[in-house]
């Protein structure tokens, strides 16, 4: 069902310089609005949605209060700031959010001055806006000129190091700064850990409907300055402040909880802080995620992210599904796995639905742990648990494990501990865009001595390389697979352990040879038919390890045919780069071979449809048959493209 609100006051609002002659009431309603926008908005696109409805009265008040984009907001992760992008000239556009050519489901500089800053993995924004405001006193360039420096961040986000990082450094340096923490109590799932706890507490001590009447004359109670000393602060301004001792320590003014949803609260707290701040205050909102729209409020993950639904029922449009996707597959293998296996235990980074380890946590309780976004922290843990002798399955999507690479390099691979990493959304993933895309883990994984590393052709293989993965106590070893469903194969019983370092023939053929390392071996095989079509039939062959490579089976490629083109869902430095490392140390170039390895290209490639964004890569059967055809010489058909 179409849902068009009515909206006569965000009509008024092109940029946020429309707003500041609203009144408070009149931000009030217009907070409404935007609410509604935003619900329509994101019900005929699908995207994050929850995030979002929890900042609409915060989104409102830092654009009436404050100047963007001279004063530089910067929303962490970012999947909150449509309501911002609604206010900040993008309205019209948001029908094509997260899709080809269209807006991104996160800040970006290139989309919007106001945008200072892009985001989308958690816990940047305070280090972000700490460089703004230095740069700011050192008279860095900047077209739209200097101002205020804000990071919003979750709780959610609160979590990793990054952000702890940042507030020590802010703590020492003492410079204005505002870091608003939008305290919702959810991550992607429910927070863990003791600083979600003591977040909490900080809550139940100073419930806000007590601060109200003090927070309406916060202008007259707040102190000039701030950075008097916390504990004058706090007594000053009494009832607003609890003793945000942790943040205190760490040098920030600490004021709150506020109620993050009521502007009456709001609008005088971040006047006072614009006028009188001079050190890092922190603000501490208390918000729901989903607020205003029931479906996404009941919902176990308060709407986090969404597929297009029906605005009056909250019914999402799902395609019907043919497959199981890969995340299930992984998780129901692993369960199976670990039943047989008690030292097999799991850990995701507070991303337990989209790794399938919810699953696993039902089965085995006591055996999954959710770090909270603490990727480096998550790795370091699985090799404490492997050298203290458990088997631990690190699931960990491509994107995120970037954060952890000192962590698998030093504290996993030069220890040679056994800790198997379950690399989800691999390759491209969609609509996230170039920032969730698993481009590089291949290459950041193949170079490293005595790491094993798979990619799963399809789901079956991803089930073997589970079982694989649980018996191979020799060091550290890496299977990954991408976002979605499965090819549709048949399925096995149950997972059977793969010979190390070998891959397997796939269909033989005559001149050209086409090995795949991972999930496009169904395109190569599409375009295998096409070829075979074409009168040249190709071998195809899934190499199913970077490392150690099937060097018996390259060798054999390479000499008994006149090319060979290898294929990976991944950036240059993988798989490829390490066959044609071996085939120039074995001088099989220089007898004559032919070779192409076809990666992603050297360019991050904007948010569409998985298969669209392959098509700008140049990797779907069509672009396979070409290269193919073109290695060999042959004339190619019109309207194909290499
Ligand atoms: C480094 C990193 N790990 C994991 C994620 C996946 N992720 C996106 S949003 C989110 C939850 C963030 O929670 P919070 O900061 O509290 O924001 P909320 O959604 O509650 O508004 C997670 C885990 C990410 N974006 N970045
Ligand atoms: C913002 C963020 O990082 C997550 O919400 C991400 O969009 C989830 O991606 P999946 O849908 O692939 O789990
Ligand atoms: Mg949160």
């Amino acid at each position: 069902m179409s849902h068009a609100p009515q909206t006569p006051l965000l009509d008024r609002v092109r940029t946020p310089a429309d707003i500041k002659s609203f009144s408070d009431s009149e931000l009030r309603k217009l907070a409404d609005e935007l609410r509604a926008e935003t619900i329509a908005a994101v019900s005929r696109t699908g995207g994050h949605l929850g995030a979002g409805l929890g900042v609409i009265e915060l989104t409102v008040a830092l654009h009436a209060v404050f100047d963007a984009p001279r004063d530089k907001i910067i929303w962490d992760v970012s999947h909150q700031s449509y309501p911002h992008k609604i206010l900040t000239g993008r309205r019209e556009r948001m029908h094509t959010i997260r899709q080809k050519g269209g807006l991104s489901g996160f800040t970006k500089r290139s989309e919007s001055p106001y945008d200072p800053f892009g985001a989308a993995h958690s816990s940047t924004s305070i280090s972000a806006a700490l460089g703004f405001k230095v740069a700011a006193d050192l008279g860095g360039d900047s077209p739209v000129g200097h101002g205020d420096s804000i990071a919003v961040i979750g709780d959610g986000a609160m979590s990793a190091g990054m952000a702890y990082e940042a507030m020590n450094h802010a703590g020492d340096l003492g410079r204005r700064l505002i870091v608003i923490l939008n305290d919702n109590e959810m991550s992607i799932a429910p927070p863990v850990g003791a600083m979600s706890r003591y977040l909490s507490r900080l809550y139940a001590e100073a419930p806000f409907q007590d601060l109200k009447e003090a927070a309406k004359g916060a202008v007259s109670l707040l102190p000039p300055p701030f950075r008097e000393g916390a504990k004058r602060a706090r007594d000053l301004i009494k009832g607003m402040a609890v003793g945000g001792t942790l943040f205190e320590a760490l040098g920030f003014s600490y004021l709150g909880p506020i109620d993050g949803h009521d502007m009456e609260q709001l609008l005088p707290v971040l006047r006072t802080v614009k006028a009188r701040a001079d050190g890092p205050v922190l603000i501490h909102t208390i918000t729901q995620k989903g607020k205003g729209y029931r479906p996404a409020e009941s919902a176990p993950d308060r709407g986090h992210a969404r597929a297009k639904f029906d605005v009056a029922t909250g019914e999402q449009k799902k395609a019907p599904s043919n497959a199981p996707s890969y995340t299930k597959v992984f998780a129901r293998s692993l369960i199976d796995e670990a039943s047989r296996d008690s030292r097999i235990c799991a850990v995701t980074a507070a991303m337990p639905d989209g790794t399938g380890l919810d699953l696993f946590g039902e089965r085995f309780p006591s055996r999954c742990f959710d770090v909270g976004i603490a990727e480096q922290h998550g790795v370091t843990f699985c090799a404490g648990l492997a050298a203290g002798g458990m088997r631990p399955f690190a699931a960990i999507y491509s994107t995120f494990l970037q954060r952890g690479y000192d962590q698998v390099v030093h504290d996993v691979a030069i220890q040679r501990l056994p800790v198997r990493f379950a690399i989800d959304r691999a390759g491209l993933v969609g609509a996230d865009g170039a920032t969730h895309a698993g481009s590089y883990d291949v290459a950041y994984l193949s170079n490293l001595p005595g790491f094993t590393v798979m990619a799963a052709a399809d789901e079956a293989e991803l089930v073997h390389m589970v079982a694989t993965a649980a018996r191979h106590d020799e060091g550290p070893i890496a299977f990954r697979y991408p976002r979605g469903e499965g090819v549709g194969v048949e399925m096995p019983e149950r997972g059977v352990p793969l010979e190390i370092g070998k891959g397997r023939m796939i269909r033989e053929g005559g001149r050209v040879a086409i090995l795949s390392f991972g999930a496009r071996l169904k395109e190569v095989l599409e375009a295998a038919e096409a070829l075979e079509a074409r009168g040249v039939a190709p071998t195809v062959a899934d190499a199913r390890f970077a490392k150690p490579l099937d060097r018996e089976l390259v060798l054999t490629l390479a000499r008994e045919h006149e090319a060979l083109v290898t294929i990976e869902e991944g950036a240059v430095g993988g798989f490829g780069s390490h066959v044609a490392q071996l085939l120039a140390e074995e001088g099989v170039f220089d007898s004559g071979l032919k070779y192409r390895s076809m990666v992603l290209p050297d360019i991050f490639i904007d948010q569409a449809k998985p298969e669209e964004m392959y098509a700008v890569a140049a990797m779907n059967a069509e672009h396979i048959e070409a290269k193919v055809l073109s290695l060999l010489g042959v004339a190619q058909v019109a309207g194909r493209r290499a």
